[in-house]
């Protein structure tokens, strides 16, 4: 009898551990397959399940830092500084002691006398542009009128003439017209003058007292004066979709909406409302596709091409490099960590690209979708670059697709935007240098004397330089405001896809302009200081946590944003070292 239990029990653990072996299989082959088919995605640090997480994303408040003189540290994160090796650079801290010790110079208003004399500057410089443009433009004016005139004699002539052979010169003529309404004003002043250091140091000052009278404009207003004015209630709130009343109405002249709870409402319905529409964004170089949301909220969306560790290779140059939808998130945690609130709302998402694409796409697009040899479904849509078939967007796997989601800002009739070619901008040639990398005196040179510059906008120059610096952007060749909300509204940091290519080295030129203008605005740098006593990437790492994607930069690339924070702070001690404190950091009000 106890021979027989003692068989059944031996019999029994044999067969366990044959179903143990069995189960161990099953995951194992699972693990392979769901590999081999790019369900798992392998990071250089962590292996992430890309499954759609819940509808809710869970957004923790404590990590956005709403207002930098509030200087919020966030709760849950607990930054051990023996990680941060930068921060024993004695040089920095020194720095900071040294910067410290200047506040008061830093923030002094202007005198009056002050103010004045830089008001008279700056409107001289001013009117020279606006007479040189009115006499440009009367020039035209009169060219344009002799032409007529010409044009009617020539007329006459050829009917008294020959009737018939006129048809060719009308084209011609055609050409040569140019409507004087249409001349742009050139911002800039002539090669022989020139604008000093200490005259811009004087505008950019002068900012900080008109900032007090100054009335900052929103989108709500323009709303209110689009109704006065136009009764076709083509904006009425009551028919506009919630976005209007929850973010758009609150973009102001100096900031988009900051406010925490709308955004992480933005965050959390673009990350999980249902698709109504899906057509592909025009005049792309790359593929980029708008949808509509079931509550009306329109999105850009830039699906995943490259994984999060993904390099641009060192004989790619940075025009055809691929847009990153990784990118475009960290890009928006980066720019609300700087507290400059330009980009907009960005979150990631992963689509069924079966029932939110195709069966959204509008025909010529849904035209382009196919299923690959390996069984996945893709498409390729239209663009100038990497919209073919060797390049086409491929599920992982079969119809699972990652994209960063970016809220669509408000437009034409409402909001009028501008366009600016950056004054740094790249050649997007293989051979050419620009100006600026040739001519270190460049910015005196040309940034100077563009009166574009003699008002905020110089800083938020320097500002922007600063975020591609950090995010590695060389792709930064326009810039746009909505000049709706005033001539000096804020710079819009959009289109940061081929952001974040670079992981172990930095691209220094990208500093250029605060390397060579020397500027660095003082709420700025206050907000770098934070950011570099705290932790920079820790505090990046922990405000990315909310995005359904994370993690949305790998370990190196967080390292590489405390090593340019770090870079950054050597370039202005640099600029002090060469124009002293004063007439470096500037406080302009903003
Ligand atoms: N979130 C947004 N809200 C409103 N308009 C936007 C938004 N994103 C992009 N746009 C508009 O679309 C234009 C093109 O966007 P983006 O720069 O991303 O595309 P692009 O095709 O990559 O440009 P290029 O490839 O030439 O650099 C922008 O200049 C802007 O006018
Ligand atoms: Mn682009």
């Amino acid at each position: 009898m106890i021979a027989k239990i003692r068989r059944l029990v031996i019999h029994k653990i044999r067969h366990l551990s044959l179903a143990r072996l069995c189960i161990l299989f099953c995951i194992l082959t699972f693990l392979f397959t769901s590999y081999i088919y790019g369900l798992v995605e392998v990071n250089s640090h962590q292996v992430v399940i890309n499954i759609l997480p819940s509808n809710e994303i869970q957004i923790d408040n404590d990590y956005f830092l709403k207002d930098i003189s509030k200087q919020i540290i966030p709760k849950s994160a607990n930054i051990s500084q023996s990680k941060y090796n930068y921060l024993n650079d004695k040089k920095i801290k020194k720095f900071f002691v040294r910067v410290n010790e200047n506040v008061e110079l830093i923030e002094r208003l202007m005198t009056e006398t002050e103010y004045k004399q830089a008001i008279g500057q700056k409107n001289a410089y001013l009117s020279l542009i606006y007479e040189r443009h009115d006499k440009l433009k009367k020039e035209m004016e009169r060219e344009l009128e002799l032409l007529k005139k010409e044009e009617e004699k020539d007329k006459n002539n050829k009917n008294d003439a020959n009737k018939d052979n006129d048809d060719d010169e009308d084209e011609d003529d055609d050409e040569t017209k140019i409507d004087p309404k249409d001349l742009k004003v050139k911002t800039s002043l002539n090669d022989d003058e020139s604008v000093s250091r200490g005259e811009i140091i004087n505008f950019l000052k002068l900012e900080k007292i008109n900032r007090k009278y100054k009335h900052v404009k929103n989108v709500e207003e323009l709303l209110r004066e689009y109704k006065v004015h136009d009764q076709d209630g083509q904006y009425d709130l009551n028919k506009l979709p919630n976005i209007w009343k929850n973010y758009h109405q609150k973009i102001n002249e100096l900031k988009l909406d900051n406010d925490l709870t709308n955004v992480r409402d933005v965050l959390n319905s673009m990350s999980s409302e249902p698709v109504i529409s899906c057509i592909e964004k025009e005049r792309g170089t790359q593929i980029k596709l708008i949808l509509t949301l079931s509550d009306g909220t329109e999105v850009l969306i830039k699906p995943m091409k490259v994984p999060r560790n993904y390099e641009t290779p060192p004989d790619h140059f940075y025009f055809v490099d691929f847009e990153r939808h990784h990118a475009e998130i960290a890009a928006f945690h980066v720019d609300w960590l700087l507290g400059f609130y330009r980009v907009p709302p960005t979150v990631g998402r992963v689509f069924n690209m079966t029932t939110e694409l195709m069966q959204k796409a509008e025909p010529d697009l849904e035209r382009t979708f196919f299923i690959s040899p390996g069984g996945n479904l893709c498409f390729t849509g239209h663009c100038s670059y990497y919209c073919d078939s060797t390049h086409a967007i491929c599920g992982k796997p079969k119809d699972r697709m990652e994209g960063s989601v970016q809220l669509m800002l408000p437009g034409k009739p409402l909001v009028k935007w501008d366009t600016v070619r950056h004054p740094y901008r790249r050649t997007y040639t293989k051979k050419k240098k620009a100006e600026w990398e040739i001519n270190e005196k460049y910015c005196e040179q040309t940034v100077f004397k563009n009166t574009l510059y003699h008002s905020k906008h110089f800083l938020d120059l320097m500002d922007l330089s600063i975020f591609d610096f950090i995010t590695s952007n060389m792709d930064r060749h326009h810039y746009e405001r909505m000049i709706s909300l005033g001539n000096d509204s804020f710079m819009i940091h959009l289109d940061n896809g081929r952001s974040f290519g670079k992981i172990f080295s930095d691209e220094i030129s990208i500093l250029a302009p605060v390397k060579q203008c020397c500027f660095v605005r003082y709420s700025t740098f206050k907000r770098l200081q934070y950011l570099y006593e705290k932790g920079f990437s820790k505090l990046l790492d922990h405000s990315l946590k909310v995005d359904p994607l994370y993690p949305v930069l790998t370990e190196d690339h967080l390292k590489s944003v405390d090593r340019r924070l770090a870079l950054i702070f050597k370039e202005i001690m640099k600029c002090v070292d060469k124009h002293d404190l004063t007439n470096v950091i500037i406080d302009d009000g903003y």
